[in-house]
C-alpha cells in the first residue's frame, strides 16, 4: 500500500507492481490486472479486449509509458470509457538526436567502418573505401512532420540540407521554421536523399513503405524509421537494400521486436539495426516515468491530467 500525495490530492493506491525492466508475462499482467481501477504499461504490453475484460469494470485510466500508443486498443478502451494518458513532447528532444545519430551512422557506414577496425579489414588509407553519402546540399524527405518529424528537421537542416520536404495529412504551418515543402509522398520518395519516417502507426500508415515505395527511391538514398516497425514491409526492404535499389537503411523500430537474430536484415552491411532506444537518455526516461505516474494519478482522482490522450 503507497500514500501518494499530488498537491490536489492525498491518494491511497493499493499497488500490484511488476518490479523489473523485463516487460510483465501476459499471463502475470491478466492476473495482476484485475479490478484494477488504473494500469500503467509499457509500448510492449499489448491493451487489448482481453485485458480490459479480464480488469473489469473498476478500470477507468490506462497510462503507457509511451507517446506511441498503437499497442492500445483504441476502440475498445473508448467503447469502456477509460482514460489514456500518454507522454509526448518530454521525449522529442531524445528521439531526434537519436535519429540523426542513426542517419549519419547508416550514410557515413559507422558500424561497418567500426568493425572493419576490429577484424583487421582496415589495411590502410585507401580513395573509396568505406565512402557513404553526406547531407551537405541534399534533399531530405521526413515522413510524417510532427513533434518529432520537425524536432529532426530542425536538427537536420544545419548540416547544410538544401531541400527539406515533409508530407502528412495536412501542410503545417509551423514547418515553416525548417523551409519545409509540402509534397505529395510520390514526390517526396522519389526526389530525396534521406527518407525518414517519424509518422505514427495508424491504419493509414500500416506498410506504407513497401516495394511500390522502395523502388521510387533513388539508388543512392538512404531510408531511417524511428516511428514503429510496421510501417514498413521488412521483406520489400530487404529486398530492395539486397538488390541495390536503395542504397542503406537505418531501423530504429522493426516487426517484430526484438528481431530474431537469424533474421536476413541482420545480414546485410548496409542495414544498421538498433533495439528501439529513440528515447532512451537516463533524464528522458525519468521524465516520462514521473509523466505517466502523474497522468495515472490524475486519471484515478478524475483531475485534468498532464498529457492526456483525445480519444
Ligand atoms: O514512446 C514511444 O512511443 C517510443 O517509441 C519510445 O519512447
Amino acid at each position: 500500500q503507497l500514500h501518494l500525495r499530488k498537491c490536489y490530492s492525498l491518494l491511497r493506491c493499493n499497488l500490484s507492481v511488476w518490479d523489473s525492466d523485463e516487460p510483465v508475462p501476459r499471463a502475470e499482467l491478466l492476473k495482476g490486472v484485475a479490478d484494477a481501477h488504473g494500469l500503467l504499461c509499457l509500448l510492449s504490453d499489448k491493451i487489448d479486449a482481453e485485458v480490459l475484460n479480464a480488469a473489469g469494470p473498476n478500470l477507468k485510466v490506462i497510462s503507457t509509458l509511451s507517446v506511441g500508443f498503437d499497442h492500445l486498443a483504441i476502440d475498445e478502451i473508448k467503447k469502456r470509457g477509460i482514460r489514456v494518458g500518454y507522454t509526448p513532447d518530454v521525449l522529442t528532444d531524445a528521439t531526434a538526436e537519436l535519429t540523426v545519430a542513426l542517419l549519419l551512422a547508416t550514410a557515413r557506414r559507422l558500424p561497418e567502418g567500426v568493425e572493419e577496425v576490429k577484424n583487421g579489414g582496415w589495411s590502410t588509407w585507401k580513395p573509396l573505401w568505406l565512402c557513404g553519402y553526406g547531407l551537405s546540399g541534399s534533399t531530405v524527405g521526413v515522413i510524417g512532420l510532427g513533434r518529432i518529424g520537425l524536432a529532426i528537421a530542425r536538427r537536420l537542416k544545419p548540416f547544410g540540407v538544401k531541400r527539406l520536404l515533409y508530407t502528412g495529412r495536412q501542410p503545417k504551418p509551423q514547418a515553416q521554421e525548417v523551409d519545409g515543402e509540402y509534397v505529395p509522398l510520390d514526390t517526396l520518395v522519389r526526389e530525396s536523399d534521406f527518407v525518414v519516417v517519424s509518422c505514427s502507426l495508424a491504419p493509414d500508415t500500416q506498410s506504407l513503405c513497401d516495394k511500390t515505395f522502395f523502388s521510387k527511391m533513388k539508388k543512392t538514398s538512404i531510408f531511417i524509421n524511428t516511428s514503429r516497425g510496421a510501417v514498413v514491409n521488412q521483406e520489400d526492404l530487404f529486398e530492395a537494400l539486397s538488390s541495390g535499389q536503395i542504397a542503406a537503411a537505418g531501423l530504429d523500430v522493426t516487426t517484430p521486436e526484438p528481431l530474431p537474430t537469424s533474421h536476413p536484415l541482420l545480414t546485410l552491411k548496409n542495414c544498421v539495426v538498433l533495439p528501439h532506444i529513440g528515447s532512451a537518455t537516463y533524464s528522458t526516461r525519468g521524465v516520462m516515468s514521473a509523466l505517466t505516474a502523474n497522468n495515472l494519478l490524475a486519471g484515478l482522482t478524475g483531475s485534468e491530467m498532464p498529457s492526456e490522450l483525445k480519444l
